[in-house]
């Protein structure tokens, strides 16, 4: 199996280091700084599940030969990286995305097909730190996908997804897995994902700071509503998933952030508008109070004021 990553970032990296310890055929597609580093340097993980240094090829321009391409970019970088990958797609390679959110679908099918696109999501927490090593943060290594069989309902496996799956195994730190509703994950995804973003950004704090500091009702809360706006689309959340993740908001001694609050926190572009603005979006169309969600997008953005103007938080 030939795979290339879009990225190498905290996911790009971390899953691209884990199928070549697989043995997959793995190319990176990078951008000129990021390739300067990783031929100085070499792919660097650090994890609790085992680290990568090794050397790790990578190019500027796409090509075709590959089987599945992983799509690891931020959202706001999503244009740019849909041109960068469209030769290897056009060549017959199936792209993985392992973004956050669900709007990026759209605009991947738009560009390429739904019989080409599938659903994908990480529960993976990493982060890129400032001297290009991958740092994975707690033991999650969970990266899910399937076809989307065209259209609003998932659809039976193909296979590619599945031969995908098996080829990258499930080992300590990668357990890969092709699912027949890839929608309804993803949706998940974006319940949990979407308490934890608009809870540790609005309090620039992690779940059990806040919850120290009396907010578990505003954590739950939150959660609750991510799940009515993911009800009112047609994905009720099961019984199960809610009282994992009750449980999960209610930890006290949690360190748990978000992606999106590092970023914050580091003075970096976010994924609000791709996160935040989406569920703010969907909570008003279902008819869920929004001001939980719509004051967290407000404080991203005048984070994004201070940070277009050179002002450092
Ligand atoms: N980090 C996490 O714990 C998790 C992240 N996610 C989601 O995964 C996605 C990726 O996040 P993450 O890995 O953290 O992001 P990072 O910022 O760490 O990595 C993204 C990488 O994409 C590269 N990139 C962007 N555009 C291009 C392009 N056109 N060509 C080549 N490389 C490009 C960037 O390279 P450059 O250096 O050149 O800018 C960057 O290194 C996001 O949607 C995020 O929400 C999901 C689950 C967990
Ligand atoms: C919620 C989490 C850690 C799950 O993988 C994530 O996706 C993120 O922080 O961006």
């Amino acid at each position: 199996m030939r795979m290339l990553v879009l990225g190498a970032g905290a996911l790009g990296g971390y899953f691209g280091a884990r199928a070549m310890q697989r043995g997959l055929d793995v190319a990176f597609l990078v951008r000129p700084a990021r390739a300067a580093a990783l031929a100085r340097d070499g792919l660097r993980l650090r994890s609790t599940h085992g680290d990568f240094d090794g050397p790790v090829t990578t190019m500027e321009r796409a090509c075709p030969g590959f089987d599945v391409v992983l799509l690891s970019c931020k959202a706001y970088d999503l244009d740019p990286a849909i041109e960068a990958i469209r030769p290897a797609v056009e060549a017959g390679a199936c792209v993985l995305p392992v973004l956050n959110g669900l709007s990026h679908i759209d605009r991947l099918n738009a560009a390429f097909g739904a019989a080409r696109v599938w659903g994908g999501l990480a529960k993976c927490a990493a982060t890129l730190r400032p001297d290009g090593t991958i740092q994975h943060l707690n033991d999650w290594h969970w990266l899910t996908f399937g076809e989307q069989g065209g259209g609003e309902q998932d659809g039976a496996l193909d296979g590619r997804a599945a031969a995908f799956a098996a080829a990258l195994g499930q080992s300590p730190g990668l357990v890969a897995e092709a699912v027949p509703d890839i929608r309804r994950r993803m949706w998940e995804k974006l319940v949990h994902l979407g308490t934890v973003a608009a809870g540790t950004v609005l309090m620039r704090a992690s779940v059990g700071e806040i919850i120290r500091a009396g907010g578990r009702g505003f954590l739950l809360a939150l959660l609750e509503r991510n799940a009515a706006i993911a009800a009112a689309q047609g994905f009720p959340m099961s019984p199960g998933f809610m009282e994992s993740y009750r449980a999960m908001f209610s930890d006290a001694g949690s360190a748990y952030t978000a992606s999106m609050l590092r970023d914050l926190e580091a003075g970096g572009r976010t994924e609000a508008e791709h996160i935040l603005g989406f569920l703010t979006d969907a909570a008003r169309a279902a008819g869920v109070p929004e001001d939980l969600h719509a004051l967290a997008l407000l404080h991203a953005r005048a984070h994004d004021q201070r940070r277009e103007a050179k002002r450092r938080p």
